[in-house]
Formats: structure tokens, sequence, C-alpha cells
């Protein structure tokens, strides 16, 4: 079994209702289980500002899945739960992101392991470090850029589920 790391976003629709849903969905995946799941963070948007704020939070699984079976798995929860892909970085039911799978490291354009763009994003680095104090992604250490992400980026604690 590998421990990996999922993020999940929604800006459109129920947002606490999709990030339930896709939690179910993780949940029900061949030979996967969920450890812990972080708080619902409050995120403005990144990237892309004229739409809605997000709904974030981080899953810590266990699975018997390869990162590519995974990845694959996962843009199936995505098109079931109705996400189109449009803008770039722009409003979705559901986004969700493998961002760490047990240190594995992949540089291709369908699979880039760690996600490369962790350590820009509170709404990412925030929720992660909950699960993982001690993280370490791609040689920076998540605690030590916390504070700065916090202060530079909307978002604030919601709710714990
Ligand atoms: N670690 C990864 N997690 C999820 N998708 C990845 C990863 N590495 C590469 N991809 C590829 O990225 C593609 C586009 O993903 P998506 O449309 O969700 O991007 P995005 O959510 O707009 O941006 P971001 O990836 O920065 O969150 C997917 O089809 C997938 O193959
Ligand atoms: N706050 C926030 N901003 C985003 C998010 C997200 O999940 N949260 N996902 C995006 C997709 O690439 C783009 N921007």
């Amino acid at each position: 079994m590998a421990l990996a790391y999922i993020g999940i976003g929604t800006n459109l629709g129920k947002k606490e209702e999709n990030i339930k849903t896709a939690l179910k969905e993780i949940k029900s995946l061949p030979g996967t289980r969920i450890n812990k799941v972080a708080a619902l963070y409050e995120t403005e948007p990144w990237g892309y500002a004229e739409q809605d704020w997000f709904l974030n939070t981080v899953c810590e699984i266990e699975t018997a899945l390869t990162p590519e079976s995974l990845l694959e798995a996962l843009l199936q929860i995505e098109n079931k739960m109705g996400r189109v892909r449009s803008i770039r970085y722009g409003p979705r039911v559901i986004d969700l992101d493998l961002l760490w799978y047990e240190g594995e490291k992949r540089q291709e354009e369908k699979l880039t392991l760690p996600h490369p763009r962790i350590t820009e994003r509170a709404f990412v680095v925030l929720p992660l470090l909950e699960l993982w104090p001690e993280a370490e992604i791609n040689g920076v250490v998540l605690k030590s850029i916390a504070e700065k992400l916090r202060q530079e980026q909307g978002i604030k604690k919601f709710k714990n589920l």
C-alpha cells in the first residue's frame, strides 16, 4: 500500500456537497482507504480572479493503485461529477489533484509528481500541513512557507468535516 495526498477544490454549485461526494468516490476506489481529511477552507481564487471563492481540502489515502491508475481514477471521478474543462484555472464543480504519492517523481505532462504548484498555493499547503506537519516537497519544508502564503492569499478555515 502506498501513502498519497489528494487536493480537492470546488467553486460551483453546492460546494460542501461536492467535496463530500468526491470523498465518497475516492473511498470506493479499489484497494483504497481514506486515512484522514483536513478541515474545509474557503479560499480566494488563485490564477484567475473573476470567479467565486473555492472550498478546498486535502485528504490522505492509502492505496494499492499505481500513481498512473490513481490519476486516471481521479479524472474519471471529475468527469462523473460533471466537470467541464474550459478556462485554465477557471471555475469547476470539482478538481482533484494528485499532490504527492509515496515520494514518487514523475515529469510528464499527463502526470507530474509531486504536483508542480503545491508550494505556490495556500489552499494546498495549509490543509496538507494539518495532515503532514513535516511535509517537504522538492526540498521546500512546507511549514516554513505557510505563514507567508497565509498572509498573501485569502484563506479561512470554514469547518471540520
Ligand atoms: N499531479 C497531478 N495531479 C493531477 N493532474 C495532473 C498531475 N500532473 C499532471 N496532471 C495533468 O493535468 C491535466 C490538467 O488538469 P486540470 O485541468 O485539473 O488542471 P488545473 O486544475 O486547471 O490546474 P492545476 O493542475 O494547476 O490544478 C490532467 O489532465 C492531468 O493529466
Ligand atoms: N483557491 C483556489 N483557486 C484555484 C483552485 C482551487 O482549488 N482553489 N483551483 C484551480 C484549478 O487549477 C485554480 N484556482
